[in-house]
């Protein structure tokens, strides 16, 4: 097993007030971690310290053995491969979307003169095939609906085969059918073991899917709970970090919570 993530003491603060707080934390290369936590905890920002898009204000934060702030950060964030809506809202809503799968080779999002190979473009689509998206690779990326967008946001991200993928919310806004559809799929690729490292933000525990190993639950900016993901979504756990009564229950490999 080798470290992909590793978080030593790290704060991050915004005018004057600590948005992660003292945060200790390691990702192997054979976990999926799932980050879990009420609103304004500091999830996306504890995602965007892991892609390397942010520093923090103390503390070291090492992503696939490069320490942020002491590293060429241009050859690693092709190695990272990280899926959000923020990221989507940069997609042109007529960039084609092969062409959406197929920029991230270039780390950009639209198609302007880069010179494309065969070989990316067969791994475009064969990405796209692995996410059930073949039939649209010529359709306009604006004209998908909420839960096609969020598959192709996904393939963009494994389209350089990175060696930790980095999910904030994949199914936020998603009807049951479409949660279910990228659930599911999420499940086979997590617990593939030729997949990379993942971590996942999410705020339901409904959207845990199969194969993932681990949870961090954040309060606040600190870390409420981590490890085994058996040993952290349980009722107590959840309450603490919620501050709510919860009750937990599992289904084979699916998690379901509610008001206790
Ligand atoms: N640039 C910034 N300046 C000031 N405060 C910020 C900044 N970025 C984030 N924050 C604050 O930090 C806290 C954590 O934000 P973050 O988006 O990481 O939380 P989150 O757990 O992802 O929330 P949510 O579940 O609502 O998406 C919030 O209170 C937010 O308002």
């Amino acid at each position: 097993m080798a470290s992909v993530l590793e978080f030593d003491d790290v704060s991050l603060s915004r005018d004057g007030a600590a948005i992660l707080d003292g945060i200790r934390w390691n990702v192997e290369d054979t976990d999926r971690w799932v980050v879990l936590g009420p609103n304004g905890a500091g999830k996306t920002t504890l995602l965007q310290l892991a892609a390397a898009n942010l520093h923090p204000t103390s503390g070291r934060v090492t992503v696939l053995e490069e320490e942020i702030g002491h590293s060429d950060l241009a050859s690693l964030r092709p190695r990272i491969g990280f899926a959000s809506t923020a990221m989507a809202r940069r997609v042109p809503a007529d960039e084609r979307v092969l062409d959406v799968v197929m920029t991230a080779a270039h780390s950009v999002t639209g198609r302007w003169n880069e010179e494309y190979e065969d070989v990316d473009e067969r791994r475009a689509r064969r990405v796209l095939r692995e996410w059930h998206l073949e039939r649209f690779a010529d359709r306009r990326f604006g004209s998908l609906s909420d839960g096609e967008q969020k598959r192709v946001q996904i393939a963009r991200s494994i389209m350089t085969d990175p060696e930790l993928l980095l999910l904030d919310e994949p199914a936020a806004s998603l009807d049951l059918g479409a949660r279910e559809e990228l659930v599911l799929l999420l499940g086979s690729y997590a617990s593939s073991p030729d997949s990379p490292a993942m971590v996942m933000v999410t705020h339901h525990v409904e959207e845990i899917p199969a194969g993932f190993t681990h949870a961090l639950l954040l309060a606040e900016g600190r870390v409420s709970a981590a490890g085994p993901i058996d040993e952290v979504i349980t009722a107590e756990r959840l309450t603490e970090a919620f501050g709510i009564p919860l009750q937990v229950s599992r289904d084979g490999d699916r998690f379901a919570a509610r008001g206790a």
